[in-house]
């Protein structure tokens, strides 16, 4: 049986505008079960990144309900909510700290939700598993174990934003176009690693792109967010039946 892992249900979100009240979100019902992978596609300002904000928390919602392992959370503060739900962004430079070393950032993310403890010694002891784990990645983040994070190359950054954000295995992960700012080859890459680490964590997992080849490739859901409404919400079966003929339409 699938289980609901996260829910929203009438959640509408409402911002003053001036002199108007503009609806970001209106009525939204959605139902998200363990070990999803969603690929949400719209237009530019269709509401997809507010989507996410009602999730996180950074965004206040003006109706309706948000459940996470069947505990309501929408008037928990961001921080709080933290604790379940990563986040990895567009810019390779939020995310990471960096003045901090790769294996340093690491250690931060080891210790998500837990008071931190950076002394040399327990920062040594796990070099042993960062190691093991850039070694996953594909463009040399093993050998950069050492470097303050502002020396990397945008696709190390996003590769090393990618292990933070799923080292201590949130219960949501939300990629928001997080390669977006690389090249068609890295962003290849970290694409191919998102799905290695989302299917062999079993990761329930929301992921915003306007590249349509890697909404139809990637997951196995698809939703449609239009002007604050969930349009179109395509299982596996029917995902597996879409091209990109039809995923275009949707963007008039
Ligand atoms: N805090 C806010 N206050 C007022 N308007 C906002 C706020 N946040 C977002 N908006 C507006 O809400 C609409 C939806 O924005 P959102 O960023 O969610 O779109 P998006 O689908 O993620 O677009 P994109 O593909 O361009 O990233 C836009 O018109 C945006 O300007």
């Amino acid at each position: 049986m699938t289980e609901t892992q996260v829910e929203l249900k009438n959640v509408t979100v409402n911002v003053v505008a001036g002199h108007d009240v503009k609806t970001l979100l209106d009525d939204i019902n959605l139902e998200i079960h363990r070990g999803d992978f969603i690929t949400v596609i719209g237009t530019n300002g269709a509401g997809k990144s507010t989507l996410f904000n009602a999730i996180g928390g950074d965004l206040q919602i003006s109706a309706g309900t948000i459940t996470m392992g069947g505990k309501r959370v929408e008037k928990d503060s961001p921080e709080k909510r933290a604790k379940h739900i990563a986040r990895v962004f567009q810019d390779p430079k939020m995310g990471t700290a960096p003045r901090m070393t790769v294996a340093e950032n690491l250690a931060l993310a080891s210790h998500r939700g837990q008071h931190l403890g950076l002394r040399s010694r327990a920062l040594a002891k796990k070099k042993d598993q960062f190691l093991a784990l850039t070694k996953r990645t594909p463009n040399g983040l093993d050998q950069a174990l050492d470097k303050p994070t502002e020396e990397l190359s945008g696709g190390q950054r996003q590769a090393l934003s990618l292990l933070m954000a799923t080292l201590k295995e949130p219960d949501l992960l939300l990629l928001d176009e997080h390669t977006a700012a690389l090249d068609p080859h890295t962003s290849a890459a970290i694409m191919a690693l998102t799905d290695k680490i989302v299917a062999e964590d079993n990761l329930t997992c929301l992921m915003i792109t306007h590249q349509m080849d890697d909404a139809l490739k990637y997951g196995n859901r698809l939703l449609v967010v239009d002007a604050g409404h969930i349009v179109a919400d395509y299982n596996a079966q029917e995902k597996a039946n879409l091209d990109k003929a039809a995923l275009l339409q949707y963007f008039g």
